[in-house]
């Protein structure tokens, strides 16, 4: 839980190449993740509130299964860390470690897109890369409803910090060309800023190489080709290109959006 990125030295923290190797390694986090969870069937059952009865709760048994993560990790200091963000903020108990001095690198902001993150995971992400259901046994297994629930939590959660990085990326490319940033911030211009944080040939190079690592990932070596996927390869290409990198965008947008908040620019 504690940073990967080195926030010692803020302009390593901020430097982009540094950044962007971050998000090299967090694909193979995400995919890791992905792979454990699509080795079990879709499960829809445990994504619906009040399917299974929890006592005290009115969550799904996934919500609920991660809330009590998300309720632990909070008091050994997982989101003091500015690369986490909880799902459930409500859940945040108090430390019992004592609290983590970080060095200001990103500016004050309440950007989370976690809930978004949540509803995509569970109606398009999940049903995209796990085995379609007439490859798989069947659709679901109530024997794996505690294991995919526990591997639903490492999954968002990887899926949650790589486009929360996004702002480590925005805090980048602002102090690259502030008098930009600044003029687009003050005109509430999204579109505009959305334009000058894109740069399509990194986004074309992170899905050409998603694609050889599910490819590679996904399969036993030495199988035959005709042994069973481990994952479906288009899903996950389509999970970035659809669903995380648009995220991470929106997380970079927003961010900015707030950059100036108590700044002398503002
Ligand atoms: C993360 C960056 O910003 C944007 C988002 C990207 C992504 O989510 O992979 C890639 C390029 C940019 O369009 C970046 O410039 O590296």
């Amino acid at each position: 839980m504690d940073l990967v990125l080195d926030l010692s030295d803020a302009s390593t923290a901020l430097s982009l190449p540094h950044i962007r190797y971050q998000l090299i390694r967090l694909e193979d986090t995400v995919l890791y993740h992905i792979i454990e969870r699509a080795q079990f069937p879709l499960n829809a059952t445990i994504y619906e509130a009040g399917a299974i009865p929890i006592p005290n709760s009115h969550l799904s048994f996934s919500d609920w299964v991660l809330r009590e993560q998300e309720k632990l990790q909070s008091q050994i200091r997982r989101y003091q860390s500015p690369d986490e963000y909880p799902f459930f903020p409500d859940a945040m108990q108090p430390l019992l470690l004592p609290p983590l001095a970080y060095p200001k690198v990103l500016y004050p902001n309440d950007v989370n897109v976690n809930s978004e993150l949540k509803r995509r995971y569970v109606s398009n992400i999940l049903p995209g890369c796990c085995m379609k259901p007439a490859r798989a046994e069947r659709a679901e297994a109530q024997e794996n409803y505690g294991s995919a629930a526990t591997a639903d939590v490492s999954a968002l959660q990887a899926l949650s910090r790589r486009i929360h990085f996004g702002k480590f990326v925005a805090e980048s490319k602002f102090q690259s060309d502030p008098q930009t940033f600044i003029r687009l911030i003050k005109a509430e211009d999204r579109a505009g800023i959305d334009a000058a944080i894109t740069d399509a040939k990194v986004e074309r190079k992170v899905l050409e190489r998603l694609r050889m690592k599910a490819d590679m990932y996904g399969t036993d070596p030495g199988m035959n080709a005709e042994a069973p996927r481990k994952v479906d390869v288009d899903g996950v290409v389509a999970m970035y290109k659809d669903h995380v990198i648009p995220l991470t965008k929106v997380v970079e947008v927003e961010y900015l959006m707030q950059r100036l908040k108590g700044t002398e620019w503002e």
